[in-house]
């Protein structure tokens, strides 16, 4: 089974087709934070729901205010408070109290700030004492006007975006109770190597702790899945088999995963176990799953350069490499997308990398995605001529006289190797570092992907 050599866009290609959008349901709205909608949504109510005061203060007719400016004195012959049951009207010659955000009484069309009047101020709970009060026109009305924010019916939200915290609020207020969303991914994720020993366990000679299974499950988590994590696993055909098999009935109930994430044992190595269950294909002697779908990949990135994808018992497999750095790497080229249209995100021709060379768009918007901005590079490096050079980077502020146009006052650095994990620890994005780079010179724009 030779690796089929080719680009981290072409490879994204394949993982995408590799998955399809989870089945759509509804969800409470307060329940919905984080979901990703499934079809629009429209306002089912408009905001304000009514003719409303913007301010504490008075409701007038503005007829009975001098075009002028010049002062007036009515009878004040009620009050309406937010959320009224019953409105009093205002007729010629009166003006009625009214706080912000209730209901304007009918014969009114202009509220006068109560700083404004004769009164100057209200008094949180002291009863309505004024018999009148003296005001003025003013050159503003303060009033909202029924549907003036949002109309009954409006486009408030496209299929295909994650509902935000903001974004429950225009909703509620809009009448929405049950929102259409597709349900959470469950991930499946598995580190293997004989090396590997779980968090917290002492070390013994030639053993590391397995860091990949934590990154990758949190990883995963923010990006809006549910995760079951397994192993770490020995470097043994069947060990990986049978936990593969238990992978694909990772939910509650045996319920099936819809992505397995595994690290390590990809590349070339004797050990390299992924790749020997990938090439038997077939079910293993105790009737476990098998692979199907086989693609192994050489990828032209650094670090990130063996991939594989297949199906495990029919559930979609991203096999990424087992270094921490080209693991997390792959992770945001190409599982994150996975997971992304496995929710139903509309985030096709966003991804940061596909953005760069299908578009020229500086940045992506794409909520739950880390956004991939242009940023200056403060000091030059070297890029890997033929593979995308995935960098971790810190952010650091540029010199005040940037010689560079469209360049902010914030650049990046280097954070470290690419291959290094504290660089990646320490890194608050990933510069994206094209093939046909050779040298990323002082004040180049660089595409960075944002990671916090
Ligand atoms: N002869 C060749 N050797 C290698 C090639 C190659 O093309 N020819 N490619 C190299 C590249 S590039 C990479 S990347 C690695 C990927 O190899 P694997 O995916 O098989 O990963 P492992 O060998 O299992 O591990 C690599 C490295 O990462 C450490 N590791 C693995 N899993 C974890 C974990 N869960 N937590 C922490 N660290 C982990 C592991 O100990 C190794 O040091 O292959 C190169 N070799
Ligand atoms: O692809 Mo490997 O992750 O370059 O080190």
């Amino acid at each position: 089974m030779e690796p089929q050599v080719r680009s981290v866009t072409e490879h994204v290609e394949h993982v995408l087709a590799l998955v399809a959008p989870l089945r759509a349901g509804t969800r409470d709205l307060d329940d919905a934070l984080g979901s990703v909608l499934a079809e629009d949504l429209y306002a089912a109510v408009s905001v304000p729901p009514f003719d409303s005061a913007a301010m504490d203060g008075y409701a007038v007719r503005s007829a009975d205010l001098p075009p002028d400016g010049s002062p007036v004195t009515l009878r004040v012959t009620g009050d309406v408070a937010a959320g009224p049951s019953r409105l009093p009207e205002v007729r010629t010659g009166q003006a009625v109290r009214i706080m912000t955000g209730a209901p304007l009484p009918s014969g009114a069309d202009a509220v006068i700030p109560v700083e404004h009047t004769s009164t100057g101020r209200f008094v949180a709970g002291a009863p309505r004492a004024e018999k009148s009060v003296t005001l003025a026109r003013r050159p503003r009305p303060h009033v909202r006007s029924a549907g003036e924010d949002v109309r009954q019916g409006e486009l408030l939200a496209h299929a295909g975006t994650e509902v935000t915290a903001a974004q429950v609020g225009g909703l509620a207020a809009s009448g929405a109770v049950r929102v259409p969303v597709r349900r959470r991914p469950l991930v499946a994720v598995v580190s293997t190597g004989s090396e590997l020993v779980p968090v917290g366990s002492v070390l013994g000679p030639g053993q590391i702790t397995d860091s990949n299974g934590p990154m990758l499950a949190a990883a995963a988590r923010s990006a809006g899945a549910d995760v079951v994590r397994f192993g770490p696993v020995p470097d043994d055909l069947e060990a990986l088999r049978r936990t593969l098999d238990r992978a694909v009935r990772a939910g509650d109930d045996g319920a099936r995963a819809d992505l397995i994430l595994t690290a390590g044992g990809v590349s070339a190595g004797a050990a390299d176990v992924v790749r020997e269950v990938l090439a038997a294909s077939a079910p293993g002697p105790d009737g476990g799953s098998g692979a199907t779908d086989v693609d192994v990949a050489t990828v032209a990135m650094s670090p990130g350069k063996p991939q594989a994808l297949a199906r495990w018992g029919g559930v979609p497999w991203l096999a990424l490499p087992g270094n921490p750095v080209g693991a997390y790497a792959s992770f945001e080229l190409f599982a994150r997308p996975a997971i992304d249209r496995l929710r139903g995100e509309s985030s096709s021709g966003r991804h940061p990398v596909r953005g760069v060379w299908c578009s020229e768009s500086t940045m992506s918007t794409q909520s739950g995605t880390p956004r991939a901005v242009r940023l200056a590079a403060a000091t030059g490096w070297s890029g890997s001529p033929g593979r995308l050079l995935v960098l971790p980077v810190r952010l650091t502020p540029l010199p005040e006289s940037g010689t560079v146009a469209g360049a902010g006052p914030v650049g990046v650095v280097p954070a470290g190797s690419h291959h290094s994990l504290s660089a990646l620890a320490t890194a608050d994005g990933l510069a994206l570092v094209p093939p046909d780079v050779d040298k990323v010179r002082a004040g180049d724009l660089v595409r960075v992907l944002l990671l916090r």
